[in-house]
């Protein structure tokens, strides 16, 4: 049986489930012939933690808000995200501080850490995938880490997986999807009748919100999810920018029940295509869809994404697209994607 150690940076939604559901069942993998131990915890409220003979997850979980590290043994109120990322004994490190659209950081330096040490990372952090990932996949390969992300796109939702994996002997000509849940939930609670800010504050309450959720309503988040499906299923090479993007801000309760009138519901959609001249275009719009549309009831949270296929024609996947255990779950296929890594390395 392998253990792994992990480090979690950033200690809110995301991170915090996975370290529950160590916590809940400390074997719930042993089946897949590993287990999982937290050994470092840092956040931005709480400082750095490192305890190299596992920490009491249950204790730190338990701690009141505005709680700092500096009470345990190996804790500090202070962040020492380099130091921890570097030099803890950590095996696997689990990046899910906040995304930043503009330069993706401070993910992406965590990122760069710990692959540059040979650490193994797991993030859901859309930021450095969408703006380094290139790099950042040739740093691990450079490295002999993994750099895995699958909870960047759809959280738990296997669809990075599934376009590498199952999908990889046809041609995916273009996507199409809802991958932002706090907007598809928001236009969901205010064809109910709900303000735009009331349905916001809601989604925030279930965690499905980024920080700032003006990069889910304004459209960002699903711009960066945009160009990481263009890059990594279409093989484009483009940027956030290149994304041309509008968000759901521009939708009142009176087009919403104009549109309900005519038996449309608005719907999110990111897209990237592949066009005659080989160019991918990619781009975030709201759109009043029929009621058959693949897309059209697509309900709260849930995400989807349709692939058009050479063979296939079109498959599309559906499921939670946010929420904290459905992303921690993302982490947790990528840790077994670093476990199934590790095994071929044995026995190459
Ligand atoms: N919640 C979801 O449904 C979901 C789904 C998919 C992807 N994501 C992504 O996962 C990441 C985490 O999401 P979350 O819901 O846990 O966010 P969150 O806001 O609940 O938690 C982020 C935590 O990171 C900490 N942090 C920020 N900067 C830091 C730094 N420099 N060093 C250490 N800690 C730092 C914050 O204090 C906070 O506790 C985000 O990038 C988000 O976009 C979230
Ligand atoms: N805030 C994002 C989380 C998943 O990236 C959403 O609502 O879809």
């Amino acid at each position: 049986m392998r253990t792994y150690n992990l480090a979690l940076i950033g200690f809110g939604g995301v991170n915090r489930a996975l370290a529950q559901l160590i916590d809940e069942d400390p074997t719930r993998f042993s089946h897949l012939g590993f287990d999982l131990k937290v050994v470092a915890i840092t956040d931005l409220a709480m400082g750095s933690l490192v305890q190299a003979d596992g920490i009491d997850v249950g204790t730190v979980l338990a701690l009141r808000r505005g709680t700092t590290f500096e009470q345990f043994p190996g804790g500090s109120a202070t962040v020492n995200n380099e130091t921890v990322i570097r030099e803890s004994p950590a095996d696997i490190i689990a990046e899910a501080t906040f995304t930043n659209p503009i330069d993706g950081e401070p993910a992406t330096s965590h990122v760069r850490w710990a692959l540059e040490s040979g650490k193994s990372v797991t993030t859901t952090n859309k930021g450095p995938v969408a703006l380094h990932g290139e790099a950042l996949k040739q740093l691990a390969a450079d490295n002999g880490a993994v750099f895995a992300y699958e909870g960047a796109v759809l959280s738990g939702t296997p669809v990075l997986g599934l376009a590498r994996h199952q999908l990889a002997g046809l041609t995916i000509k273009g996507v199409q999807g809802i991958l932002n849940g706090t907007s598809n939930y928001v236009i969901g609670r205010m064809e109910a009748g709900l303000a735009l800010e009331q349905a916001v504050a809601e989604a925030q309450a279930e965690g499905y919100a980024e920080a700032d959720p003006t990069a889910d309503i304004g459209g960002s988040d699903v711009q960066l999810k945009v160009t990481i499906l263009a890059n990594e299923l279409l093989g484009a090479s483009i940027t956030p920018a290149d994304v041309d993007t509008t968000g759901i801000t521009g939708i009142s309760a009176d087009d919403i029940i104009s549109a309900a009138r005519e038996g449309k519901r608005y719907k999110l959609i990111g897209s990237a295509y592949r066009g005659e001249d080989g160019r991918v275009v990619a781009k975030v719009a709201p759109n009043a869809v029929s009621a058959d549309h693949p897309l059209a009831n697509i309900p709260g949270a849930t995400n989807a994404v349709s692939f058009d296929t050479d063979l296939l024609g079109t498959v599309t996947i559906t499921g939670p697209g946010a929420g904290r255990i459905e992303t921690a779950f993302a982490l947790i296929t990528d840790i077994i994607a670093i476990h199934t890594r590790e095994k071929e390395k044995v026995n190459v």
